[in-house]
């Protein structure tokens, strides 16, 4: 295990892990010494595919070629981006990919195998969404769609890391054979992002809610930021959370798999976090005006208790209540949701 300073080019990568997401950063750097450098690096390449599918300024043949090549990518010693990527900090990891090329090459071959497969899967999904294969719009129109897009973007997320977990012997095998399971792992932060999302995405010009859900209660998709419409935007929002709320019993059954302590810290601390959001943005209309996020000192109470499975249930049951509480018998989804509150508590 080389340390930190004897390797600058590992030293540089996690400076990029921290200079990218701070918190969960934090969270990586616990884990085990043999996992801790494969998922820093299976982070960076993740990034690195992100930060292309966003930049708007590369023309759709480029990006699709750089998506379907990305896992090759990985393997060219050198290669670096000069993009125009929407923040700098992404950009300055393209820049300096090279150094992410030469961390990635010396890792253990079996840790290599599955980064380079999940992001062959992944560029391979981003691509057919960016070029509308298999659906008539560019936005998200069925249910179906919209778990093909975040299967694509985040349960490969989910099937990666229980590879990885299994590769690197802290884990039992049995954590990745059901797919479904590390499938709702990535599902439900990604849905629950995309609800909190709403405001920021469409003053984007992007929109990820399927339009079998909202078509439901508006003929536009901006149509939900109107005070004329209080009650429609009401009803929408529940459909929505109701569709999320769909993984929770997968979510409870992974992390009970989960044996290795910096292992269960790591996978626990997103799901807590997204539970307690998506307990937030239920039945609150700001969402529509505004990113809505959990206050720190709440984020911080919910990161020191998520050590083990009994906190975790309880920490679920806690915001299970609230959903219930906030649920109201005028909304059009609210037995629905009373059900989908009822089979989660046969589980916690
Ligand atoms: C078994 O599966 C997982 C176990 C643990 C963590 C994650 C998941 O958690 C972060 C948590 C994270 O990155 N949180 C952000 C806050 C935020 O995005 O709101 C942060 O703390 O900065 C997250 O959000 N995503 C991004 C995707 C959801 C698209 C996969 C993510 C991206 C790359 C990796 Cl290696 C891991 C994750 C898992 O992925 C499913």
């Amino acid at each position: 295990q080389r340390t930190l300073e004897a390797d600058p080019s590992k030293k540089r990568c996690y400076d990029f892990l921290n200079m990218t997401s701070r918190s969960f950063a934090a969270v990586i750097q616990e884990l085990d010494d043999d996992l801790r450098d494969a998922i820093c690096l299976f982070y960076l390449v993740l990034r690195g595919l992100d930060t292309i599918e966003d930049d708007m300024t590369i023309d759709l043949d480029r990006k699709v070629e750089l998506l379907r090549s990305f896992d090759a990518i990985i393997y060219q010693k050198g290669w670096v981006f000069n993009g125009n990527g929407p923040n700098e900090k992404d950009r300055e990891l393209l820049v300096h990919f090279d150094l992410v090329i030469d961390e990635f090459l010396a890792l253990k071959p079996g840790f290599q195998q599955v980064i380079a497969k999940i992001t062959r899967l992944m560029g391979n999904g981003m691509a057919d969404y960016a070029t509308g294969e298999h659906r008539e719009s560019t936005s998200v129109a069925t249910i179906k769609d919209f778990d093909l897009y975040c299967h694509y973007v985040a349960g490969l997320v989910g099937y990666g890391l229980s590879d990885l977990f299994v590769a690197s012997g802290l884990e039992d095998p049995s954590i990745a054979n059901d797919k479904k399971l590390s499938n709702s792992m990535g599902l439900f932060l990604q849905k629950t992002n995309i609800i909190r999302d709403y405001r920021e995405d469409l003053d984007d010009g992007r929109q990820f809610w399927p339009k079998e859900i909202w078509g439901n209660y508006a003929n536009d998709f901006g149509d939900f930021i109107k005070t004329s419409h209080l009650e429609k935007s009401r009803a929408c929002l529940s459909a929505m959370v109701l569709n999320v709320l769909e993984h929770v019993p997968d979510v409870l059954d992974y992390l009970s798999k989960v044996k290795n302590q910096s292992v269960f810290n790591f996978c626990a601390i997103p799901q807590v976090m997204a539970i307690s959001t998506l307990a937030l943005v239920f039945n609150n209309l700001d969402v529509y005006q505004r990113n809505v996020k959990i206050r720190k000192g709440e984020a911080v109470k919910l990161i020191r208790a998520s050590t083990d499975m009994e906190n975790v249930i309880a920490i679920f049951r806690e915001y299970i209540q609230i959903i219930s509480e906030k649920n109201e018998t005028t909304d059009p989804n609210f037995l629905k949701i009373s059900m989908a509150i009822g089979k989660i508590e046969q589980w916690i």
